[in-house]
């Protein structure tokens, strides 16, 4: 049976069901009781009719008549009623939870959400809601009815011929034990089929995601061989499985027929001795089968509700995760004659781990661009996101206008700042809704605008749509070229006071770069802009560089300054130059 903690999880996961858990209990406990009740009179209506056929009573067989007739309407009723509040609440609980882990996630601190691989996450919210509609859905509900059924079965056996009654149960009880048995040897081999398959499909994944570098390196012999011996495994294990089944269907078939053909004959002597009514013996072999079916199902059914209790109760993991904070007090008004950004003795750590931000200081004034520059790993990005609220600070405060992040809530702060990144995402949507995503309803002509000034305007013009064209999956039906356009023309749409930009040309081939890089540099001219440059000759041009090493500011100034004074800066430009030789 379920342990006390599966007893407990149980009824944690009754509180996802809030104020359906009425409808939903009514819902099982109405429906196992009505089956129960027809079982149960149907056994008794059966004696007395038999009996009543017998002895040639047609009074009492009239009775029985109405009794089916009642029966009928009773069982009709009854299904009617209890299946729609069962399924009722059950499919606004899950269309409830579904909503609330979607709000919960989008609402979830980003640090909290990168612990996870993207698929993982996906494929943990789906699976988890599916175990939850198993639990409630199926298998809590069979429990019930099972149980009542099989308990009630036993009592109405007691209540028609105890001895009868009792040597039934037996063979009953040795089911169990059978099943029992046989469902502990097929739960290993089971287990071992899961453990197969997840192999199976991690090695599948690689050979899809990673197919380039699968031909590359010539692995896919290695890998062809890798899925070959887990199919095996799995072959082999699903033939030990059937095996397992085939005698357990055997051993359940020999003793329903030596139980239907020992209660048989047990009658027919106890008829013969005339000590029970033929009616008896047919209502005792309708309640054997409710019996039956408690003793040969409980054992699996529990099994199937741990394994699905196992993958519900993480949902509470999910929920546990803790949201972006956004009730905050009444901020004072922006002070335009403040910095548009000023950081200040900013440090920041990611969990269980050591400073990757020590104490950071600077500020961008209206209309500059400042770049920020160091070594991999030095903390260029981590800063970008504390820049954006995607992460809050351990030490020090980051201010737009005088205004503290941690005095706005997280949306208000964002309207700060619109960003590019190294690899845009662009959304399965339109080309208008992409580009509108920071200011949704804003005029057509601003978004016209941000295209033209972006340089996508043309290409737009070409898709068979124009605006209205689809963009498919994360921008599979766009060039890396056009699909990093389309995101500064966002940026562009959004006309936030402080554009952040994580070197968008990063990823573009040489020309493109090039291209892209002439129209920021002339869009740059007219904003307020943050540059996370990894490679240098992008950012010769800007007001202010910073160079970060290690998590620390070390130097600042303009490019002819800074390379005057032959720091870290210097190294890092001699060291690209270099590379790019190397790589010329
Ligand atoms: N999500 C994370 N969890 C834990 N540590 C992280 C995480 N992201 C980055 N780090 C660590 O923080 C440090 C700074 O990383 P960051 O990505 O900010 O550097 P970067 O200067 O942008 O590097 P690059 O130029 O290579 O992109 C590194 O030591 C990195 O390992």
């Amino acid at each position: 049976m379920l342990k006390r903690a599966e007893w407990d999880e149980l009824l944690q996961l009754f509180t996802l069901m809030k104020k359906r858990r009425l409808g939903y209990m009514a819902g099982v406990l109405g429906h196992a009781l009505s089956e129960t009740i027809i079982m149960i009179s149907l056994a008794f209506i059966m004696r007395d009719m038999i009996n009543a056929i017998v002895e040639q009573d047609m009074v009492q067989l009239q009775r029985s008549s109405i009794a089916v007739i009642g029966m009928g309407i009773f069982t009709g009723l009854t299904f009617i009623i209890f299946g729609k509040l069962f399924f009722h609440s059950l499919f606004k609980t899950l269309a409830d939870l579904r909503l609330q882990l979607f709000d919960h996630l989008s609402a979830g601190r980003v640090g909290d959400i990168e612990q996870y691989h993207p698929g993982e996450l996906i494929s943990r919210v789906n699976s988890d809601v599916d175990a939850v509609s198993e639990v409630f859905g199926y298998q809590f509900r069979q429990l019930v009815f099972t149980v009542l059924t099989g308990i009630c079965a036993m009592i109405a056996m007691m209540v028609i011929d105890w001895k009868v009654g009792v040597v039934l149960v037996i063979v009953a009880v040795l089911t169990a034990v059978v099943n029992h048995y046989y469902a502990g040897k097929m739960r290993v081999v089971s287990d071992r089929i899961q453990a197969t398959l997840g192999r199976m499909s991690a090695t599948a994944m690689d050979a899809v995601y990673g197919s380039k570098e699968v031909r590359i390196y010539h692995m896919q012999s290695a890998q062809q061989d890798n899925y070959e011996k887990s199919n095996g495994k799995w072959l082999d294990n699903t033939k030990e499985n059937s095996g397992i089944r085939a005698k357990l269907e055997l051993a359940n078939f020999s003793l329903k027929i030596l139980n239907f053909s020992g209660m048989l004959v047990l009658g027919a002597i106890l008829m013969a001795m005339g000590v029970t009514p033929l009616g008896e013996i047919i209502a005792m072999i309708q309640l054997l089968t409710a019996l039956n079916m408690m003793f040969r199902e409980l054992g699996g059914l529990v099994a199937y509700l741990q394994k699905s209790l196992a993958g519900a109760k993480r949902i509470f993991e999910l929920f546990a995760l803790p949201g972006e904070l956004t009730d905050k007090q009444q901020p004072e008004e922006p002070d335009l004659s403040q910095p548009v950004i000023a950081v200040k003795g900013l440090s920041f750590a990611y969990p269980a781990g050591e400073a990757v931000i020590r104490d950071v200081s600077f500020a961008v004034q209206q209309g500059q661009t400042v770049a920020i520059v160091g070594p991999s790993g030095s903390g260029k990005s981590t800063l970008m996101k504390l820049l954006m609220g995607l992460y809050a600070p351990s030490e020090g405060s980051i201010a737009a206008y005088g205004r503290e992040s941690r005095q706005l809530d997280v949306d208000s702060w964002r309207q700060h700042f619109s960003f590019i990144p190294q690899d845009s995402f662009l959304f399965s949507n339109t080309v208008k809704a992409n580009l509108s995503y920071g200011r949704s309803g804003c005029a057509m002509a601003d978004i016209e605008l941000a295209a033209e000034r972006s340089g996508c305007s043309g290409f737009i013009a070409q898709l068979p749509n124009g605006y209205e064209s689809q963009i498919t999956e994360g921008g599979g039906n766009v060039s890396g070229g056009q699909k990093q356009r389309l995101a500064i023309a966002r940026a562009l749409v959004k006309d936030a006071e402080v554009l952040i930009m994580d070197e968008p040309t990063a990823s573009l081939d040489a020309r493109t770069e090039a291209e892209i890089q002439a129209e920021l540099d002339e869009l740059l001219q007219q904003k307020t802009a943050i540059v996370i440059a990894h490679r240098l000759k992008t950012i010769r041009n800007v007001d202010q560089i910073f160079v970060l090493v290690d998590g620390k500011l070390v130097e600042h100034g303009d490019h002819d300054t800074l390379m005057r004074s032959q720091g870290a800066y210097f190294d890092l430009v001699m060291q690209s130059d270099q590379e790019e030789v190397v790589v010329a």
